[in-house]
Formats: structure tokens, sequence, C-alpha cells
């Protein structure tokens, strides 16, 4: 656990970058800051690597001060990763990612074989771990500087903008790996963002901020995007956020209808729906007789948002609910999943 207790930090220009912070970040989970440019992430990230030290207040890891540890103590047990990964260039990526068990005296070889895995752990070949940084995409970068901040495997992971330097496709890639990493790893986050979507996307809470280091909200995602806390917090989440919101509600409160399949059984000139021999869906057939391209399909248990898209995007008005293996599972419209919407806001 990790916990700001009226943390203030002012530079000696005079500038407040962070203003009485007081945050609890529940072990073994993610929460991500975020704000807007010079909000103060960062500044609270650092105070608690150390990096920086607060002017007055307490940050405490596990029930212990931070000023009380060595930094270096303290560093061994806090991963740290950085936007642009901020590899050593001139070393291998292998080497890279065992620069930290090196230092803690394991034996090269020890540190190697655990560098390895890791690389394997973030998803990357083997064989990359010969390359240099430079030799690597930017979301390859990346991986392998999540690989090296795992490396001593510690139990808090700092990490200030780490995914903001790639495009938006990777970028999501990285968010889904690094969701599937906290599942397996279960470390305690604090993740810095100022990106809303990304925040609500990996953020099971998340600490607004605004300007002159106030915490403006600190709430689940759903949360915030369904009662931001004021004016500020609403603009920030943005104009689409009852949208948004949608991602949180999960739709297995949508009861599937059995869907009107071509297969010589269905009756009546309505709209068909083109089934494979492996039961997965591949079109619409129009009353005319038209092969049509189907909308986007959802999976049953899915956030209700992809069963709405379903059902918006697809040329019948029926959204089309698959399993997990991709095979069909039924039908809905666009007017059950707006009833199981409204039940949800109570
Ligand atoms: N060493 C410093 N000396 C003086 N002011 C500083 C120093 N470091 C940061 N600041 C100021 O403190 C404020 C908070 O900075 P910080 O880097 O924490 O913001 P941030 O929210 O992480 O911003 P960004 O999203 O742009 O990285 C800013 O006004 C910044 O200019």
């Amino acid at each position: 656990m990790i916990e700001f207790r009226d943390v203030t930090k002012r530079f000696d220009d005079g500038t407040t970058a962070v203003d009485g912070l007081d945050l609890v970040v529940e072990a073994g989970t993610i929460t991500v800051f975020v704000g807007p440019s010079g909000c103060g992430k960062t500044t609270s990230l650092r105070m608690v690597n150390r990096m920086l030290d607060p002017t007055s207040g307490a940050v405490l890891v596990d029930g212990r001060d931070v000023m009380d540890v060595d930094p270096p103590a303290l560093r061994r047990g806090i991963g740290y990763v950085i936007q642009q990964a901020g590899l050593f260039p001139h070393r291998t990526v292998l080497d890279n990612v065992a620069t930290v068990p090196l230092l803690t005296g394991w034996t090269r070889r020890k540190a190697r074989a655990r560098a390895a895995e890791l690389l394997e752990l973030v998803g990357l070949p083997a064989e990359l771990g010969k390359r240099y940084p430079v030799q690597l995409s930017g979301g390859q970068q990346q991986r392998v500087g999540v690989a090296r901040a795992l490396a001593a495997d510690p139990p808090v992971l700092l990490m200030d903008e780490p995914f903001s330097a790639v495009d938006p496709v990777v970028r999501e890639g990285l968010q889904d790996e690094l969701l599937r990493l906290q599942a397996e790893l279960d470390k305690t986050i604090v993740f810095v963002t100022h990106d809303i979507d990304e925040a609500v996307r990996i953020g099971e809470k998340v600490a607004v901020m605004r300007v002159g280091g106030v915490l403006a909200q600190y709430a689940p995602p759903a949360e915030l995007l369904a009662r931001p806390a004021d004016d500020f917090v609403a603009g920030f989440v943005g104009k689409d956020r009852g949208y948004r919101s949608l991602s949180f509600v999960d739709a297995s409160g949508v009861e599937v209808a059995e869907a009107p399949v071509a297969d010589g059984r269905a009756t009546g000139d309505g709209w068909r729906l083109l089934v494979g021999e492996d039961r997965r869906p591949s079109g619409w057939i129009a009353p005319d007789g038209a092969l049509v391209p189907g909308g986007s399909l959802y999976e049953v248990g899915a956030p209700v948002r992809g069963a709405l898209d379903s059902a918006l995007s697809s040329p019948s008005g029926l959204g089309v609910a698959v399993d997990a293996e991709g095979r069909l599972s039924g039908v809905v419209t666009a007017r059950q999943v707006l009833d199981v919407i409204e039940r949800a806001r109570g």
C-alpha cells in the first residue's frame, strides 16, 4: 500500500507542484494519476521512490515513511518505467533487462536467464534479446522497459507516461498487455498519464489532478464518468463520458433471442443471418436476397457498450452475440440493450 499524507512539494523557485495530497493506493491495484500538463503527476510519483522529497507531509510505502528508508534500498522494491523506455543504448536488450539482478549480486548467467524469462513474460520473442534498443520498434522498447522494471520482482511499480510515445494501436496493445501481466503479478502500480481514455481503461482507481497540484477527484473509473465531482472533472473526462461509461455496465442482463439463421428453416421474409459450419456469423442476407456484410459482434458478458454498438451497426438492426469462441449465441435489439442500461442507472 502507498499512502500520501497531506503531501506538499514546493520547488526552490516557489512553484507549488503538489498541494496537500491525501490519497491511498491499495496494494495489488493499478491507480492512475491523470490531469493536464503541469498538474503535479510526475512530482507526486517521484516522491514515492525518493527521486524527490516532500516539502511537508509524508509518503508511506507499506506503512513506512519513505524518508526513513535509504533511497537505494527503497528503489530495489520499486520498479520504475518511463516514457521511451529509457533503455541503455549500448547494452543488448537482454543485458538491459538483466541490469538490476546483476547489481543485486546475481551471477551473469542467472541474471540473463531471468531476463530471458521476463522477455517472454512481456510477450517478446527470445531472439530480440540479442539486439540493441535502437533495433526495436517503439512498442517493443516499452515492453523491454516494463521487463527491466520487473526484473527484481518489486512489489511496487511506478510508470510515468510509459506508453505515450507510441501510436494509438500499439498503445492499446501495451495497455492490454499490462492488464494481463497485472492479473498474473498482482503488483501495486501507480501509472501517470495525461490521457483520460488510458486512465479509465487501465485504472482500478483514477486520481484526477488539477494545475497547482490539487486532487480534484479520486474514484473508480465508472464513478468518475457517471458522477464527476465538479465542472473541472466533467470537462476533463470529456463530452462523450455517458457513452464511454457503458464500458463499465456488463451486458449479461441483455437476454439474447434466437437468431434468424439462413439455414432454410427461417420463415418469413425478413433479414437472415449467414452462419458458417462452425457457427460463426459471417453476414446478413437482406429481404431482397442481397448479401450484406455484418455489423460488429459482441461477446456475451462483455460490457454493454459492445452490445449496443453491435445492434446499432447491424444492417438488420439486430446485434449479434457470440460466445468466447466466436460462435453464435443469439441476437439483441438496441431497445433491449437500452432497457438494461436504464435499469443499471437505477
Ligand atoms: N525542478 C523543478 N523546479 C521548479 N518547478 C518544477 C520542477 N519540476 C517540476 N516543476 C513544476 O511543477 C509543476 C508540476 O510538474 P510535474 O512535472 O509534476 O507535472 P505533470 O503533471 O507531470 O506534467 P506533464 O504532464 O507535463 O509531465 C509544473 O508547474 C512544473 O513546471
